[in-house]
């Protein structure tokens, strides 16, 4: 039974400050083919990687990664609120699987989720309840992170479960590439952001509002020098679709976490989601993969970039 992997940025700003038509065309484009395979493949399953921006996690408790038995999505920017369908026993047996596998991960029975894991879920299905879901969050936005090597291990024994089902699975990667979206840091954080930071959870309608027009601002000046926020690094973004099309995951293990930040953008640690998902499909068997798109889109705030694979 072989299993199909899709990683690909995601971007709030999509739909709120939009590059010129033809990369809209572009991109829209790319996202029918890919939601055309996802269509005829017809998972039984999806397992989705993805981050959270402060919408379900706070550091009031971060845990490096967790999975969710139900997730509930917040609906922030443009995505759709409500319940994902997600198949509560199975989710508890991964998790079991990865106890088991020595990965002490953190489970949720109530999770909210953001567009991490909602817009890929919607661009890639057409909706949040279409398909199972098993929800599997991994911290790339709240520093510290653990190494890249953790992640692989993760991606590892989520993979050694999915090739005992013999079911269709679909492992989604959601987020980076390059890129450094105003996130704040608790570092240094005046009392008011710290807050929001540690336990900021159902935020009013206008503090939402206000959070969202302040990342559309500075998409509007994103790549200008009027802008202090790390650029894209498309150098960055193609060694490292490269590296994983070509499957020299091991490579991962020597990523520094502040080089990346520096090279590339804070929110570049996104694609622990997408290192997750390529070491669970090579855990399954030998893949093929191919890249269907990449664009620095300063517009988005996002190196975007996606890439689909499937065992051979
Ligand atoms: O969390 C936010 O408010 C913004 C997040 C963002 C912005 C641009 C690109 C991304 O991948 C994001 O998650
Ligand atoms: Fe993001």
């Amino acid at each position: 039974m072989p299993v199909q992997l899709k990683c690909l940025s995601h971007t709030p700003l999509r739909g709120l400050n939009d590059p010129g038509a033809e990369v809209i065309a572009e991109v829209d484009a790319v996202l029918a083919k890919c939601r055309a395979e996802v269509e005829a493949y017809d998972p039984e399953l999806i397992v989705v990687f993805a981050p959270d921006h402060y919408n379900g996690l706070f550091y009031d408790l971060m845990p490096p990664f967790v999975i969710a038995t139900a997730a509930e999505s917040v609906g922030d920017y443009q995505t759709k609120p409500g319940p994902l369908s997600v198949p509560g026993g199975l989710a508890l047996e991964l998790a079991r699987h990865l106890l088991d596998s020595d990965l002490d991960i953190a489970i949720s029975h109530r999770l909210q989720v953001d567009h991490g894991c909602t817009q890929t879920l919607q661009e890639m299905t057409g909706s949040l309840e279409r398909y199972p879901v098993i929800p599997i969050i991994i911290n790339s936005v709240a520093p510290p992170f653990g190494p890249y090597r953790r992640i692989r291990k993760l991606g590892q024994a989520v993979g050694s479960f999915i090739a005992r089902l013999g079911k269709r699975v679909l492992i989604l990667g959601t987020g980076g590439l390059s890129h450094e979206p105003p996130v704040p840091l608790l570092a240094d954080a005046p009392q008011d952001v710290a807050d929001f930071l540690i336990a900021g959870r159902n935020p009013t309608p206008e503090f939402r509002a206000a959070r969202q027009a302040r990342t559309i601002a500075t998409g509007k000046i994103f790549g200008t020098p009027q802008c202090g926020l790390t650029p894209l690094n498309p150098e960055w973004d193609k060694a490292f679709m490269r590296l994983l099309i070509e499957g020299r995951l091991e490579q991962v293990d020597a990523f520094r976490i502040d080089e990346i930040s520096k090279a590339a953008g804070r929110s570049t640690h996104e694609v622990r989601t997408w290192v997750a998902a390529f070491a669970a499909l090579q855990a399954v068997g030998d893949y093929s993969a191919r890249e269907d798109y990449y664009r620095p889109i300063n517009e988005w705030i996002a190196g975007y970039g996606v890439v689909s694979a499937a065992t051979v």
